[in-house]
């Protein structure tokens, strides 16, 4: 028989996209095929609490930057709920209101790089995000990935094509004069050229 309004199966691919880059494309792309997801919201942080550099461009900037390069895909979105809310960003809050935003009918998957599962412990409220969303960490070159320190059952592991780029890289690159297409999304390039990002910003520490 067939099932009437089944529940929609929404991931959330949060993060900084200070900028945007291949890896956190790729890595959302996986997700949504291997759990036959509706779509995947890009959701750009307010104000990364936890970012160890001190500069982070601004909001608008790096929502831009999401929405261009997750335009061409039918599956892919962009939401302003943590830019537009006041304050340091926190999962909970997310969660909360994207879960308010479609009702209850359904089912959200957060989607996280090891290097960030590795540190959920640490995030505000991390008892209830688990009860929110089911988490899917993936792999990312040169972290391990693991649910060692975290409640069974809350998160699935998934393997996704290595893409060894990262943002601080990718600033880098701007500010050292070097090439970043093929990284990052060709409109995106195009982007950082046209505002100037990343050319005079402060030299960061190696990760
Ligand atoms: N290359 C990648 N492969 C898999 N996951 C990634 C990759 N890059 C980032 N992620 C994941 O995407 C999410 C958002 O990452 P974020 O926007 O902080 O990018 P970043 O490259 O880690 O930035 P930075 O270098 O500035 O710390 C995090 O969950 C992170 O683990
Ligand atoms: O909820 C928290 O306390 C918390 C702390 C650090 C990171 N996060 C979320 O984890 C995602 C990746 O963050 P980041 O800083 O690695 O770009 C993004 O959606 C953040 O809002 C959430």
């Amino acid at each position: 028989m067939r099932q009437e309004n089944p529940r929609r199966r929404v991931g959330i691919m949060g993060g900084t996209f200070d900028p945007i880059h291949h890896g956190h494309l790729v890595a959302a792309s996986e997700v949504q095929d291997r759990f036959g997801l509706d779509e995947v919201i890009f959701v750009p942080t307010g104000q990364p609490w936890q970012k160890g550099h001190t500069y982070v461009s601004p909001p608008e900037d790096r929502y831009l930057m999401t929405v261009i390069a997750t335009a061409s895909n039918p599956r892919f979105a962009t939401s302003r709920v943590d830019i537009d809310r006041p304050g340091p960003t926190y999962t909970v809050d997310t969660l909360h209101d994207l879960r308010a935003s479609y009702g209850v009918d359904v089912e959200l998957f957060f989607i996280t790089g090891a290097d960030a599962l590795s540190a959920i412990l640490s995030w505000k409220d991390a008892d209830q995000v688990f009860d929110l969303a089911t988490f899917v960490g993936v792999t990312r070159p040169g972290y391990e990935l693991s649910d060692a320190h975290l409640p069974r059952d809350a998160v699935r592991l998934v393997e996704v094509p290595a893409m060894a780029i990262s943002s601080s890289a990718c600033r880098d690159r701007v500010r050292g004069g070097k090439p970043v297409w093929y990284l990052v999304p060709d409109g995106v390039v195009q982007y950082i050229a046209k505002r100037g990002l990343y050319r005079n910003g402060p030299v960061e520490p190696p990760r």
